[in-house]
């Protein structure tokens, strides 16, 4: 038997539907041990890096996990927190508060759980579990706003993975963006203009995105024109002018051309420019992670403040906001459209029970003979 199944199945058994949450991983300490494996299992994904293997796989080994393991674990021990990773935090209060808003909407039974694309909990074991929990349809739900190979798409091939061991394949969605959906444009205006009544507000609005290979873009890859709309619907939410906002792609890679405006020369550009208060923030992610916490919040502050700048206020992403559960929640609703219902259904009556009925007016048919 090579096939995961259930061998106990029973045809009363309701459908259920589970959602697996995913995010894209984080080390599991902030040592240089963890960190190797971590980028080891990352980097070696040929979504991420689009590379010839044999060429890679010897830049990877023989330069890479030999020299960045310690400095970037120096970068993870700045944002590391009492309850580990902030990346892993965050998302486990995404998945147990998005749980728990579908519950009290009282539109029938889901289950949420959350995988990481690389380290724990792995894809794989949140997908076993919805396996043994029942669930016969099986929303994918990766928080990746904007669409783009390298996380989204490296999800799909990790789920599918996973469901090429599985004997009965449930039915399956997958939620591939949602960069301008309202109710996420809504939760980041929301922040924004919180941020802004708090303090006074900068003179420019920075949205930066994680930067992604220009190659990708050429290529074909949404990205980029995903991270373009996204900016320019906020923008138009916020009521900002063609020059009180700018968009910028961070946390380059290697030595080869990136999306541009590159998010540290563009501050450093803006402070010596004469810009002197500046707010940040990240639309891109879901939650905040060393790509936000350390790079966005406090090494380019340090960078933007030494080059004139006054004043730099880091808007935090949305993580466990109620706004942005809110509408994760509608997300989900939209994506299990027609599966819910028919599971009420089911739940009033099982298959069971029909059974039983059709049983019932067999006899009596029979009776009457
Ligand atoms: C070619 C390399 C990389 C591509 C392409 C890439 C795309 C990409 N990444 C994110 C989101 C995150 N990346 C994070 C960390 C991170 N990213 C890369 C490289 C590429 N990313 C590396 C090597 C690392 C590790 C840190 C380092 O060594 O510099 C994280 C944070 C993880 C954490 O633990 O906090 C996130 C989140 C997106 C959205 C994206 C494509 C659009
Ligand atoms: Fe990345
Ligand atoms: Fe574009």
């Amino acid at each position: 038997m090579n096939f995961k199944g259930y061998s106990d199945y029973r045809h009363d058994t309701v459908a259920r539907i589970g959602v697996l949450v995913a995010s894209l991983g984080t080390p599991e300490a902030p040592t240089a041990s963890a960190v190797r494996r971590f980028l080891a299992s990352f980097l070696s994904d040929p979504r991420v890096v689009e590379l010839p293997r044999p060429l890679w796989w010897l830049i990877l080994h023989g330069i890479i996990l030999r020299i960045r393991p310690s400095p970037v674990a120096r970068l993870y021990q700045s944002i590391w927190r009492e309850d580990g990773s902030p990346l892993l935090s965050f998302a486990r209060r995404v998945g147990q508060s998005l749980q728990a808003e579908w519950d009290s909407r009282g539109r029938g039974a889901i289950e949420v759980r959350l995988g990481m694309r690389h380290g724990s909990p792995s894809i794989e074991t949140a997908l076993e579990e919805l396996r043994q929990a029942g669930a016969q349809r099986l929303l994918v739900f990766p928080l990746y706003p904007q669409y783009s190979g390298s996380t989204t798409g490296s999800t799909f091939d990790a789920v599918a993975q996973v469901l090429s061991s599985w004997r009965w394949i449930p039915e399956l969605r997958m939620i591939t963006h949602y960069h301008d959906h309202s109710g996420y444009l809504e939760a980041l205006a929301e922040t924004i203009q919180r941020s802004w009544k708090e303090a006074e507000r900068g003179e420019r609005l920075l949205m930066s995105f994680h930067g992604l290979p220009k190659r990708y873009l050429l290529a074909g890859d949404p990205y980029h024109c995903q991270c373009q709309k996204t900016a320019r619907l906020l923008a138009e939410r916020l009521e900002l002018k063609e020059d009180e906002w700018q968009i910028a792609f961070q946390s380059r890679f290697g030595r080869e051309e990136w999306l541009k405006p590159y998010a540290d020369d563009l501050l450093q550009a803006w402070a010596e420019a004469g810009i002197k208060r500046v707010d940040v923030v990240c639309p891109g992610f879901a939650v905040d992670c060393l790509e936000t916490l350390e790079e966005m919040a406090q090494r380019n502050r340090e960078l933007f403040l030494q080059a004139g700048g006054e004043e730099y206020r880091y808007i935090p992403a949305l993580n466990d906001e109620p706004a942005h559960i809110r509408a994760l929640a509608d997300l989900v609703e939209q994506h299990v459209q027609g599966w819910s219902e028919t599971n009420s259904e089911r739940d009033r009556e099982t298959a069971v029970q029909a059974a039983e009925r059709s049983r019932q007016r067999a006899l009596a048919l029979g009776a009457k003979q």
